[in-house]
């Protein structure tokens, strides 16, 4: 969901430093509001299929986001980028005052084209309004009568949620999404027109289709659909597919994950593979990524290499430390690491599917010295600094390699049991990612009363156009 549905871009050339922004143009030659939107008017042409045109806009209409104010998901998506951008910096210096002195705090590295950034998109389904049946079934004006008279059709809402709520706004026009995933969402829902699929109805726990999460792989263009039902059975599923597949040829795989509970909780426990792998591939920073359903992946693939670039060299490894990869996801930031100096990496995360991906990954990647768990980060910890303690160590692994600890831990941010642990085994260093920079003061703080200091504060603007922030905090003794 991340780039206009054309051709993919690659590497970290998007980021662009935004310190003081005041006054003159941005050095990308094009961060003007007027520059800015006309990108969004491109990337709204690419979502219909439409070639860019420079003059489209030309007589006025700037295309700013006709749902912004239902859709709320996009706080600032009508504002300047450049604005934002001096607005996240704002927020960040005040926030981090309370942990980090002026001398820490970096500049945000923000996009060059900041739309259709959404590497994955999902829509539920839901009931709209019964439809007119053809003037044929009506059996008005000569046209056929029936065999039976038929229930009107009803219309089938897909879309986002208007923030705070479940009522469904028609985003069809999304900004920020990516351009195919978004066609992809078009068609299911046309294809359940066609097919009489029920939608999910949420206040009476029937129908069939509840949702479908699209994800696309940013250089492999390989896209992974997933379709939420409320059963097992999905009558005529490979004819859906086929359907699907032959609208959206760039479809590479689809998985039926299944999910009866009456819950706002988005997929369920069990899954099929309907069509292809089962999972897509993607690469970053020169590496081969597994995706699969249910595994973490980060939104923005081109702001991914950013952080991951930004997290390595803020490691500084050497060549010689033991990387601990807390929260690992699909093991992305450890196998990095492994592959630009950490000479051993231990990566741990609570989803099972999501370490399965994680060796997988080590495996086609040819990474031999990262070793995944699955478990709670806190009790992982608690038990490695117990180990530690039991032999007389501090700030090494069994070998004698430093300790160099990467955490990016969930909006909630980490646990005390976690922290403590983290202070016991004393790592030279730690690299702190985070998508929620009110719980990383929090814990920052926390390690401070241990003798840590903040050094580093760098912003990476992962989510354009809206208010999330991502911070990556360097700590080290005093
Ligand atoms: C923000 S994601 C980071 C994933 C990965 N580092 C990446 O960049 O793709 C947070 C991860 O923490 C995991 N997680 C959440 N709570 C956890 C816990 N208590 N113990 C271990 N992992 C946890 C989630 O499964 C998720 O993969």
């Amino acid at each position: 969901m991340k780039e206009n549905g054309g051709k993919r871009t690659r590497g970290n050339d998007n980021k662009c430093a935004v310190g003081n922004v005041r006054g003159g143009r941005a050095a990308n030659g094009g961060n003007s509001a007027r520059a800015q939107r006309q990108r969004g008017a491109n990337a709204l042409r690419a979502n219909r299929g439409e070639r860019p045109q420079s003059q489209l806009q030309a007589g006025g209409g700037l295309p700013a986001c006709s749902v912004a104010r239902q859709c709320g998901a996009c706080q600032h998506v009508n504002e300047p980028y450049q604005r934002q951008l001096a607005a996240k910096n704002q927020r960040v210096a005040k926030l981090f005052s309370q942990v980090a002195g002026p001398e820490a705090l970096r500049p945000i590295l923000g996009m060059d084209n900041p739309y259709c950034y959404r590497n994955k998109v999902m829509s539920p389904f839901a009931p709209g309004r019964p439809q007119k049946a053809p003037k044929q079934q009506r059996g008005q004006r000569g046209g056929k009568r029936p065999s039976r008279p038929s229930a009107p059709q009803r219309d089938i809402l897909c879309g986002m949620y208007a923030a705070g709520t479940h009522r469904i706004i028609d985003t069809s026009e999304c900004l920020i999404e990516n351009a195919q995933a978004k066609q992809v969402i078009r068609a299911v829902r046309s294809i359940m027109l066609k097919f009489g699929i029920e939608p999910y109805d949420e206040d009476r726990g029937t129908g069939f289709m509840r949702h479908a999460v699209v994800r696309v792989g940013h250089t492999s263009g390989e896209v992974l659909v997933t379709l939420v039902t409320n059963a097992r059975e999905f009558p005529g599923a490979k004819g859906f597919c086929r359907e699907l597949v032959r609208r959206c040829p760039f479809i590479t795989t689809v998985v039926q994950n299944i999910n009866e509970r009456q819950t706002n909780v988005v997929l369920g426990q069990r899954e099929q593979v309907l069509y292809g792998p089962g999972f897509i591939l993607d690469e970053l920073c020169g590496l081969s990524f597994r995706i699969s359903s249910q595994s973490f992946y980060q939104v923005n693939s081109v702001q991914t290499e950013v952080l991951y670039r930004q997290a390595i060299k803020l490691a500084n490894f050497t060549g010689a430390e033991h990387a601990i990869d807390a929260y690992c996801g699909t093991g992305t930031i450890g196998l990095v690491a492994a592959s630009m100096g950490a000479a051993q990496v231990t990566g741990v995360d609570c989803v099972e599917s999501s370490i399965r991906d994680a060796r997988q990954n080590a495996r086609h990647n040819g990474v031999d010295n990262a070793q995944f768990v699955v478990g709670d980060a806190g009790a992982f910890m608690r038990d490695m600094a117990a180990e530690a303690a039991a032999a007389g160590r501090a700030g090494v692994d069994e070998n004698s390699r430093p300790l160099v600890l990467l955490m990016d831990p969930p909006r909630a941010g980490s646990s005390e049991e976690f922290l403590r642990a983290a202070v016991q085994l004393a790592p030279s260093r730690i690299v702190y990612i985070s998508c929620n920079p009110e719980t990383q003061v929090r814990d920052l703080a926390f390690l401070r009363q241990f003798g840590f200091e903040v050094r580093v504060v760098q912003p990476v603007d992962m989510f354009p156009h809206t208010d999330h922030i991502e911070t990556i905090a360097l700590i080290e003794r005093a």
